[in-house]
């Protein structure tokens, strides 16, 4: 048999069962790329992973054309389908975005399956297609849903500490403590003078100290040290490493936060498929000197349009973060209003309850 005519030896009943489970398999797939790749587009904003799998529709289509998509057409019997009329009451309920997406990877993947083990029988081009477009589909399908979890971690989050000796009152290690003890949801040890030995044995000292806490752990500025430290991610700048090339080095599972101080960074770091962002600076700030202010109105901005986690940050405390809360945004990254803090755990209170108060609240925004 040669390689591309072996289905003219099957008998006509099996060749014409053939190509409807070929041709129902082929839907399926189609069907449940587009879901996902909607999903990708209209609610994670997200470029590089929708071409990604516009790119592997199109791959996919190729080895589809190995089938005589014709004769597939030809051989469909829908009416005749005894399986339209079986379903599942599982099948016809969804409880969130998230379930619809996990469906549908399972959906493609069995298609894809079904794909190469029947294609056997008439293309071996196109049934090792479809095994590679299968395997291809894995690492999406990881991605997708990790990034799921990922970004659920962060959704939860409203005070972020970013943790740097020489601003603490307490020792550092004091600080951190207490800190996770009290409550902060992220901590990012964000030091810019220790050699990386010393930033290392810090950053791993933080993962113990949070490991068994709902303190998620940052580390700026460096992917290599977040990853050395099993930390939860890591947190860049404009002047750092693009997301890209961070999450290159971190794999699908970390968190990758973006500083932004204007709508177009904003926009970018979305599209880029950024995690979070942080947006400032907002106030005068003692950590860090600024020449010019991104202000309220950033933060009303960024409130009324960006979909993914926003921190306030720069000189923000519990002076002013009402005026945060009624910019919109619900989430605030602090350095010197705790690690400076004789009542931290009053503050951090006080903070989230003006955070979590009607108005600003993501999910109450139309
Ligand atoms: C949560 C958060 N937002 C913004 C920053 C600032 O990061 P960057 O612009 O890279 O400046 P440095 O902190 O590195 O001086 C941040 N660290 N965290
Ligand atoms: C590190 C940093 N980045 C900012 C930005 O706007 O990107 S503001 C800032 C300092 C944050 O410390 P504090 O809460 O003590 O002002
Ligand atoms: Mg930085």
């Amino acid at each position: 048999m040669t390689e591309e005519s072996i289905s003219q030896d099957l008998p006509t009943l099996e060749s014409r069962s053939v190509f409807r489970i070929l041709d129902a398999a082929a839907n399926r797939c189609r069907e449940g790329l587009r879901i996902i790749e909607d999903y990708v587009r209209f609610h994670r904003n997200e470029e590089s992973l929708s071409s990604d799998l516009k790119q592997l529709r199109h791959d996919f289509r190729n080895y589809w054309k190995e089938l005589d998509p014709e004769q597939l057409l030809q051989n469909r019997d829908t009416a005749g389908d005894i399986g339209t009329a079986i379903s599942t009451a599982a099948e016809n309920v969804r409880a969130s975005l998230l379930d619809v997406v996990a469906a549908n990877c399972k959906r493609v993947e069995e298609s894809l399956r079904t794909l190469e083990e029947y294609s056997k029988l008439i293309s071996t081009t196109a049934a090792r297609g479809f095994e590679q477009l299968r395997y291809r589909f894995y690492g999406f399908e990881q991605e997708l849903l990790l990034e799921n979890q990922r970004k659920a971690r962060i959704g939860q989050a409203s005070v972020y500490f970013l943790l740097t000796e020489k601003t603490c009152v307490l020792n550092w290690q004091t600080t951190a403590e207490q800190a996770i003890t009290l409550g902060v949801d992220v901590i990012q040890l964000r030091e810019k003078e220790l050699d990386d030995r010393e930033l290392l044995a810090r950053a791993r000292w933080l993962r113990d100290a949070t490991r068994h806490s709902s303190t998620l752990l940052i580390i700026n500025d460096r992917p290599d040290i977040a990853l050395l430290c099993d930390a939860d991610g890591v947190h860049v700048g404009q002047e750092e490493l693009c997301y890209g090339d961070v999450r290159k080095l971190l794999g699908p599972q970390k968190l990758i936060g973006i500083s932004t101080h204007n709508m177009e960074q904003a926009r970018e770091a979305v599209a880029a498929g950024a995690d979070y962002v942080g947006a400032g600076p907002t106030f005068l700030s003692e950590t860090k000197s600024f020449s010019e202010f991104a202000g309220l109105e950033f933060l009303r901005q960024m409130a009324a349009e960006i979909s993914i986690p926003v921190f306030a940050i720069g000189g923000i405390g519990q002076e002013n973060v009402e005026e945060v809360a009624q910019a919109g945004i619900s989430r605030i990254a602090v350095c010197q209003a705790i690690s400076q803090s004789q009542q931290m755990g009053r503050i951090i209170q006080e903070m989230k309850n003006i955070l979590s108060s009607g108005n600003n609240r993501e999910e109450n925004r139309v």
